[in-house]
């Protein structure tokens, strides 16, 4: 499958890695759509890709997807654009917060026979959120975040803080680089005006922590995911540039598991 990136920090740069570097069986990332060629010229001949800053000779090229690293803005500008063209995969998927983006995007998708691919990004269990909301009444989706103080608070802090508390739309508001997983839950449960969310900087913590509680007609679940940060941004777990190497991996397969 040919990718073209939007967005080359830490997510982009560790696709580029595992996919061109390490020669992926399946994947090559063969164009990214950059603002500032002469800062990424580098990756040219890094990784034998073409820059582009123009998104529609990007969407002319002879990509099969394009794989989005780069930021919620820039998801809300070019997604209508990009959705027509070509089949999409999202991480900043805080955009789908606006319900007007998220219709028109599935509009566009169906006239335009293309598909949007959300992967879990930095949390998981999305596949138990929506199966508990199909069985019956899903009552209460929680998210509790805590990373590490200097990735959320310029202020030296000695003890844990909670630096939000609310709703995930208000989250996704405040916090646009941190809270995209309060989104992704959302859309998979109870939606963003009844998820809740506190956002915490501790810092006694290096690791990016999420704990979903949810409870429904099923039962109650707890899961903790403890995420390693990617070096070149510690805002961002590992787990998420993961999230997209995997998804891409599995879109092909004729055999699905848990979804
Ligand atoms: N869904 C999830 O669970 C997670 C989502 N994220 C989100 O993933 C995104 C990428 O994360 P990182 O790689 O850590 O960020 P980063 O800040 O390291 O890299 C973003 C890159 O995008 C580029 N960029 C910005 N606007 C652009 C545009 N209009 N066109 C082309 N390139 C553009 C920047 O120059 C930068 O190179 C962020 O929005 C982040 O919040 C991060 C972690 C988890
Ligand atoms: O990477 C993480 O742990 C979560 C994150 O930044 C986001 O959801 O925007």
């Amino acid at each position: 499958m040919d990718i073209g990136l939007i967005g080359s920090g830490a997510i982009g740069q560790y696709l580029l890695k595992k996919i061109n570097e390490d020669s992926h069986p399946e994947l090559h990332i063969g164009h990214i759509l950059v603002r500032n060629t002469a800062k990424y010229r580098h990756l040219e001949g890094d990784y034998g890709v073409v820059l582009h800053t123009d998104v529609e000779a990007f969407l002319a090229s002879d990509i099969d997807m394009v794989v989005e690293a780069a930021n919620v803005a820039t998801v809300q500008a070019l997604l209508p654009h990009v959705i027509r063209k070509k089949d999409t995969m999202l991480i900043s998927v805080g955009a789908l917060a606006d319900e007007q983006l998220l219709v028109e995007t599935a509009r566009l998708a169906e006239a335009h026979a293309t598909r949007l691919h959300l992967p879990s990004g930095a949390v998981g269990g999305l596949d138990l959120i929506q199966n508990a909301k199909t069985f019956g009444n899903l009552e209460r989706v929680e998210l509790t975040t805590r990373k590490p103080a200097s990735s959320l608070t310029g202020e030296s802090i000695t003890e844990e803080k909670t630096v939000f508390h609310g709703k995930a739309f208000e989250a996704i508001e405040k916090f646009p680089k941190n809270m995209n997983v309060s989104i992704i839950l959302s859309l998979a449960g109870l939606g963003i005006n009844e998820t809740d969310v506190r956002l915490i900087a501790d810092p006694a913590i290096e690791k990016n922590i999420h704990e979903i509680r949810l409870a429904g007609d099923f039962g109650e679940a707890v899961l903790t995911i403890k995420n390693n940060p990617l070096p070149e941004n510690p805002k961002t777990s590992a787990l998420a540039a993961l999230s997209i190497l995997g998804t891409l991996e599995r879109v092909p397969g004729n055999i699905r598991y848990g979804n």
